[in-house]
């Protein structure tokens, strides 16, 4: 259907189900409000919905998280072999030659033998980048192939990755050791244009790159450049930044590119599996059933909601800072460790609510998945996250607060921001409920005092005068509205770190600029 054709019928049906093709638009969930009870996404990246609209006009939106994971790995061995022996621009060449006899065509193609002389995988070092389910799929098959494979993969538990004969390594390892480099890993805001000028100057002169993943994470002008340079020998793309691309894109029309129109997933058996998956989420949501593969549900029944929303809340942020604090050397998050301070016993506070939104925000921020009620333990198991919980129980001050404090603490796992780290080594943050808002309240050995209601900036500092006043100008000549301002120090005069609350997303260089301030040690920007 076109635009307009979905404008026009949805109103008259309960469910939609799509590919990414379909863009499920405000418009169209606006059209459909009073029928459209759901959404079914038949694959895993749900880019083409509007989830926030999708919520306001209260659809569930479901996808099909597995079913096409073999299909797209597939894709991505054959995109790899292709291009290691130029079979599309072989067959191009050849096929002008025999459509010649067949029609008045100029005479472009030939038998070119030397021209397209291709290279080896055997022995050849590729570098998987993302080690989710695709990636790790990519990984076992070109193992088979007598590929050398690494990986890179800052959240993946560095077990699996042996477990298949994969080495996790640094993001600048893997692609300064790589031959061929595939990439798996989701479109995210620290993911984007990360394949820059910057990175393909890191690789090695010749190499050659696969993305079956999501077009955003390749700066496409910087890899056209990098071609035609020749530092990229070739390159195979199943999806791009702007989906079909433009007629005359430089990319697609390169020689040493070859492309498929994001076929990942199109396969017989593929299709059959989303569509059985996604049949059986939508039925099962129409029927008022929880689902599994929910993407914007709503983690419980609002009466359960009302007493613990703000903590439901502060769990999940506490995960999503502690995710982003890290650090990019691979080798994953081992521990996960969740400590309740609660008057409350046992029987009066129920936390897997609190523990699922804790894995919620750990896991979404890094990855294609999305996680509910429903589906928490077991993604945090997929992905080799141990969760453990500790209750501390404490005579509460406010006698109705369900819960004093929530602590979560990442262990065995380095951190881009040291001042995060407390004296057992663990990135420990610690967060409560003020006036019915999000608090985060410990950061590392550091106590303060900071509303989660923005982004955030953490500096590490020498303890000493000016420091507020120094941030707070750079921050205010860039026009960053500072919400919340907190200094936690141990003793005075030593190490500080000051909680910054802003509304806007400073830009690189005012981030710069604080990082230049002398007395800074280190600073981060996170997102919340
Ligand atoms: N071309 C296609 O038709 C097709 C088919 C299926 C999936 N996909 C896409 O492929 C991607 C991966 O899918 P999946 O199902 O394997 O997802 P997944 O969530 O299982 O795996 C993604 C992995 O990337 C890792 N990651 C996150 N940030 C990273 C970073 N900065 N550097 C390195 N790794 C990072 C995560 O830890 C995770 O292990 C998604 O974008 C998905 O939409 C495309
Ligand atoms: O995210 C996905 O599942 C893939 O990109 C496949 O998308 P498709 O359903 O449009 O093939």
């Amino acid at each position: 259907m076109s635009p307009a054709e979905l404008l026009a019928k949805v109103a008259q049906f309960d469910a939609l189900i799509v590919r990414s093709g379909t863009k499920v638009t405000r418009e169209v969930l606006e059209a459909g409000r009073g029928r459209l009870r759901v959404v079914g996404r038949a694959g895993v990246g749900i880019d083409n919905v509007d989830l926030q609209a999708a919520t306001e006009a209260g659809c569930l939106v479901v996808n099909a998280p597995t079913a096409n994971t073999v299909a797209a790995a597939e894709h991505g061995i054959a995109l790899l072999a292709s291009m290691a022996r130029n079979v599309s621009q072989a067959d191009a060449a050849l096929k002008a030659v025999y459509s010649r006899t067949l029609t008045v065509f100029t005479a472009q193609g030939k038998w070119q033998r030397t021209k397209y002389v291709g290279v080896s995988l055997v022995g050849k070092t590729l570098a998987v980048m993302g080690f989710g389910k695709v990636g790790s799929e990519v990984a076992r098959r070109a193992k088979g192939l007598g590929m050398h494979v690494i990986a890179h993969d800052p959240y993946a538990p560095a077990d699996r990755a042996r477990a298949i004969g994969a080495e996790l390594v640094s993001f600048d390892e893997a692609i300064g050791r790589a031959d061929f480099i595939s990439l798996h890993m989701p479109l995210t805001p620290a993911t984007s244009k990360v394949f820059n000028d910057e990175s393909f100057a890191k690789m090695k002169n010749g190499v050659r790159i696969i993305n079956v993943a999501r077009g955003g994470v390749i700066d496409e002008d910087a890899l056209v450049r990098a071609l035609d340079s020749g530092k990229v020998a070739q390159a195979a793309l199943d999806v791009f930044t702007e989906e079909p691309p433009a007629k005359d894109s430089k990319l697609v029309l390169h020689e040493n590119v070859t492309v498929t129109p994001h076929l990942g997933a199109s396969t017989v058996e593929a299709q059959e599996g989303v569509a059985i998956e996604i049949a059986e989420a939508v039925v099962g949501a129409l029927r008022g059933e929880l689902a599994a593969t929910a993407v914007n549900a709503p983690m419980v029944p609002a009466e359960v909601m009302s007493e613990l929303a703000p903590y439901v809340s502060l769990a999940e942020k506490l995960g999503k800072l502690a995710v982003q604090l890290v650090a990019g050397e691979s080798g994953g998050i081992k521990g996960v460790k969740v400590v309740y301070t609660t008057a409350r016993g046992p029987d009066d506070l129920d936390t897997r609510l609190l523990r699922a939104m804790v894995t919620k925000g750990i896991v979404e921020p890094v990855s294609s998945t999305f996680v509910n009620l429903v589906n928490a333990d077991y993604t945090a198991k997929q992905r080799g996250l141990r969760i453990t919980e500790e209750r501390v129980s404490h005579e509460s001050p406010v006698a109705e607060a369900p819960l004093e404090s929530i602590q979560v603490r990442l262990s065995h796992v380095q951190s881009k921001f040291a001042g995060a780290i407390s004296d057992g080594g663990d990135i420990v943050l610690e967060g409560r409920v003020k006036y019915g808002v999000p608090h985060l309240t410990v950061v590392g050995p550091y106590e303060v005092d900071v509303s989660l209601e923005g982004n955030l900036i953490l500096c590490r500092q020498i303890d000493q005068p000016g420091m507020i006043g120094k941030v707070g100008n750079i921050l205010g000549q860039t026009n960053v509205n500072i919400s919340f301002m907190s200094v936690g120090r141990t003793f005075r005069g030593k190490q500080a770190i000051m909680a910054i609350g802003v509304d806007e997303e400073p830009d690189k260089e005012t981030l710069e600029h604080i990082g230049h301030i002398p007395a800074i040690e280190e600073f981060v920007f996170l997102e919340l």
